[in-house]
């Protein structure tokens, strides 16, 4: 993986008037996408993922803020990187009667990329055997690859996709997937957007997580796993109501849980120390299972209304969960 970062915003902001008020689609908002791999772009419905990518491409323009895409200024410097970076943000029309292939030739000539990339970038997103199928025999799965596949005429080295795997059934987002993680081992960089972290969490390999055009959290998705949320362990024991006893003295906060118990803690929980307090007052543990807080419940603790509060008049930002050490 190349060092530094393939895209860097900074305090970004962007507020759309229309005839109900103003909206701040995005925030403040910080981003950090390393050069090479995956880097999902989370967050809920209406978060400002599109309009930040828009602004990215120059699509839009900010309000205010700083992005950098390779180390070039977006809007001023972007001839400099254009070539470099590839897109979907809407369907491209591709016609139905046409190959796969053929409509790839058509695209080439119109950009002006080289005829014979055409069955590389078919290869590339898995539909070698396929490009002389008609498009309007391919699986949605299939048109999304072959989006995929135009953006790569060009040979970019970054890639962004915004929410590339909507409307696709199980086997789609898998194909999306696998094409995603295939270019970024080939050293690519991808940037994809999505509003369910489940769809990208799988293979990317830093994440940030935003809600109301901010930045929340940052990462790897083991760090913010890490960070995230709090630890628990369900106990199987014979004498619950004692067990909840002690354990609730100890300072653990305890549910029940399907005919055991779930103590949860807010700090570092070593399951040894429960089952060694228990067993100090003759309560022998007979299941002791860790529970691993899954990203989704990061994600959702995030992302809620009340992590993210109010919207603050002074227009100060709150800091964001770093979880890459010694990330500024
Ligand atoms: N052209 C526009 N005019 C006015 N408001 C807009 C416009 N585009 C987006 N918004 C508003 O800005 C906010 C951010 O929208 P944006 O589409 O960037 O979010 P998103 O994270 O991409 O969400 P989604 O996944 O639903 O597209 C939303 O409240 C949205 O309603």
């Amino acid at each position: 993986m190349a060092g530094g970062l393939a895209v860097e915003v900074r305090d970004l902001r962007k507020i759309y008037r229309t005839r109900r008020g103003r909206q701040a689609a995005v925030a403040g908002l910080d981003l950090s996408v390393p050069r090479g791999g995956v880097h999902g772009f989370l967050g809920p419905n209406g978060a400002g993922k599109t309009t930040t990518i828009r602004m990215l491409l120059g699509l839009i323009a900010a309000d205010s803020g700083s992005i950098l895409i390779f180390d070039h200024p977006i809007p001023s410097g972007i001839n400099q990187v254009i070539s470099r970076v590839g897109a979907i943000v809407e369907q491209p029309r591709f016609f139905p009667a046409f190959t796969g292939r053929k409509n790839l030739i058509l695209l080439a000539r119109g950009i002006g990329a080289p005829p014979s990339r055409v069955d590389q970038v078919l290869a590339e997103v898995g539909l070698g055997d396929r490009g002389r199928d008609r498009f309007g025999k391919y699986s949605l799965g299939m048109k999304q690859r072959l989006a995929i596949a135009a953006t790569l005429l060009k040979d970019p080295d970054l890639l962004i996709f915004d929410e590339p795997t909507n409307g696709l059934d199980p086997a789609g987002i898998h194909e999306i997937r696998d094409t995603m993680r295939g270019l970024a081992d080939r050293g690519k960089t991808v940037l994809v957007s999505s509003h369910i972290l489940s769809e990208v969490a799988q293979i990317a390999d830093t994440v940030s997580i935003i809600g109301r055009g901010r930045l929340l959290a940052e990462g790897t998705v083991a760090e913010l796993l890490r960070t995230g949320g709090s630890e628990s362990v369900r106990v199987g024991v014979a004498d619950r109501r004692r067990a909840v006893e002690l354990l609730t003295r100890a300072g653990y906060e305890v549910s029940a849980d399907d005919g055991g118990l779930l103590v949860t803690s807010t700090e570092h929980l070593e399951p040894s120390k429960i089952t060694e307090l228990l067993a100090r007052s003759g309560l022998y543990v007979n299941e002791l299972v860790p529970m691993r807080a899954d990203l989704e419940s990061v994600f959702l603790e995030l992302t809620t209304d009340d992590h993210l509060g109010a919207a603050d008049p002074t227009g100060d930002r709150p800091q964001p969960r770093r979880a890459q050490e010694g990330q500024q």
